[in-house]
């Protein structure tokens, strides 16, 4: 028996993620939480023909204590995404206090549930849940990450792109480490297994490792990297 719970569940990460957690034929349970349009989004989700019987909550009658009593899982999309021109740090100010409060909600109902944080900046609210939780007293690092995935998948997705083969990017690997904001997302181009990326020069990988940390932003710029990448041959 596994029951997730997602909270903000009604957003642009939050549907598609509870429509994917809704098709895990491991997970048994589903909440989703939101201060908006739950009981719509569960409904829909409670349709698909999987085992997780499917919940929708809002915050009336203590509907984040509801959702999230007896999880194993929490993942927070919960918050404001960056508009253009912010990096992902502008948006601490609103998105900090949304998630220390839902941090509260978990250390008190879900003390011991696995807590993935997608809000951003995740550099910095990775660290509010895990403070929040050392003061309620139940703190375990093995059980607080923050959702880097992304930049994985991003970076084997777009080193295949702009070398040519993007039926590459199922097989590319290409480490990723550091954090989730600027300069501290970290590709190591040097250890990725594409094979032309092997004798590419230290000015085209850095050129990738700039293009891969962008993030949503990368979209005006892959049509521009990928002509000037065109022009220029690996190795220069
Ligand atoms: N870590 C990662 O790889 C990624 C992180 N993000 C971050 O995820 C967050 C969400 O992005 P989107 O889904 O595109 O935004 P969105 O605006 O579409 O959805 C956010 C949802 O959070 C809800 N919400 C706001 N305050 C809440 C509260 N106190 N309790 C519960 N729910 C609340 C909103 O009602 C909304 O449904 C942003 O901070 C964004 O930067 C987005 C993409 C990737
Ligand atoms: O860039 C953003 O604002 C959302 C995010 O974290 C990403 O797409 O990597």
């Amino acid at each position: 028996m596994v029951k997730a719970v997602v909270l903000g569940a009604a957003g642009g990460i939050g549907q598609p993620l509870s429509l994917l957690l809704k098709t895990n034929p491991s997970i048994t349970e589903l909440s989703l939480y939101d201060i908006v349009n739950t009981p719509g989004v569960a409904a829909d989700l409670s349709h698909i023909d999987t085992p997780a019987k499917v919940a929708g909550f809002l915050p009336p009658d203590e509907g984040l204590k509801k959702a999230l009593t007896g999880a194993d899982i929490v993942i927070i999309p919960a918050g404001v995404p960056r508009k253009p021109g912010m990096t992902r740090d502008d948006l601490f100010k609103i998105n900090a206090g949304i998630v220390r409060d839902l941090a509260k909600g978990i250390a008190e109902a879900a003390p011991k549930a696995f807590v993935l944080v997608i809000s951003n900046p995740v550099n910095s609210t990775v660290p509010i849940v895990a403070e929040v939780f050392k003061k309620a007293g139940v703190f375990d690092p093995k059980k607080i990450f923050g959702v880097t995935t992304l930049d994985v998948v991003r970076a084997s997705t777009f080193v295949s792109e702009v070398l040519g083969d993007l039926s590459l990017a199922p097989k590319v690997t290409v480490p990723v480490v550091g954090g989730h904001s600027g300069v501290t997302i970290v590709p190591l181009l040097s250890q990725s297994s594409h094979p032309s990326l092997r004798g590419a020069s230290h000015r085209h990988r850095s050129f990738l490792a700039h293009y891969i940390t962008l993030g949503l932003t990368f979209a005006r710029l892959r049509s521009r990297a990928v002509r000037a990448l065109d022009n220029r041959p690996l190795g220069h």
